[in-house]
């Protein structure tokens, strides 16, 4: 008999090993995998491009359906494309990241992405591992299994500069807090834990530590489905 769907959101702030260990955990389970994050990115990247006023909510909100953002859930190789064009580069520049807060706030923006969202999960035939900030709480409310990962600001800062060469600790750490804060504060389904969501801190852990906790809880939600 085929094994039941499974869903599984992971939550958190920005450097806890969120799209690590979810790309793992999907690769080793032969789950689907989706990087909301990467959406967000996408939209605001074609706002960018647009020319639009992004300290404008409502110019925002008047064309946030003409972007047409598709993403490729396998965990091996994850894609995301706006209009066709493959966006997994321009995405991740410090342009789009230091705006991003900014128009995942509108709420016309979320409405539209949550709803691709729960489209791409209720399509994973075999399951899917779904991170984000508020999937936990919004998206996927009926997850098998919520995980919402924390980490020191020093641990995630350490992280992110590591991965921008020559990045500054200190800077890298302020901008991170900064949009943490932003988006724990918006009014719109803000960065938070479900209340029924396992919390893991991952600041003195491996990230091999946190896939195999990953692994062995959603083990045993598949087991008892
Ligand atoms: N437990 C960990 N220990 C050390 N480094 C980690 C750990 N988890 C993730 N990393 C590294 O930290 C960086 C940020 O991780 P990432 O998965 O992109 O986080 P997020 O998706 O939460 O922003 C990556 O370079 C990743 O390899
Ligand atoms: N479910 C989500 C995922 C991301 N986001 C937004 O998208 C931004 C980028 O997310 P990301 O996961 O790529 O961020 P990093 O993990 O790279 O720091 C976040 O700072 C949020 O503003 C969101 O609002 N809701």
């Amino acid at each position: 008999m085929d094994r039941a769907a499974v869903i599984v959101a992971i939550d958190g702030p920005s450097g806890t090993g969120k799209s690590s260990t979810s790309k793992a955990v999907a690769a080793q389970l032969g789950l689907s995998y989706l990087d909301t994050g990467a959406q967000y990115r996408a939209i605001t990247w074609w706002m960018v491009t647009n020319g639009i006023d992004i300290t404008d909510p409502s110019a925002i909100a008047a064309v946030a359906g003409k972007a047409e953002i598709v993403s490729g859930t396998d965990p091996e190789n994850p894609t995301i494309a706006v209009d066709g064009t493959d966006v997994g580069g321009p995405i991740r520049t410090q342009e789009v990241t230091s705006k991003v807060s900014a128009v995942s706030a509108v709420p016309e923006v979320r409405a539209l992405i949550t709803g691709l969202q729960r489209s791409i999960a209720a399509s994973a035939e075999k399951g899917i591992v779904v991170e984000g900030r508020d999937i936990g709480t919004t998206v996927l409310p009926d997850a098998d299994l919520k995980i919402f990962l924390t980490a020191s600001p020093e641990a995630r800062a350490a992280r992110r500069s590591g991965e921008l060469k020559g990045a500054d600790v200190n800077a890298t750490r302020e901008a991170l807090l900064k949009r943490d804060a932003a988006d724990s504060s918006r009014k719109t389904s803000p960065l938070a834990k479900a209340d029924d969501a396992v919390e893991v801190d991952t600041s003195e852990l491996t990230l091999q530590q946190v896939i195999e906790c990953v692994v062995t809880l959603v083990e045993e939600k598949r087991d008892a489905k």
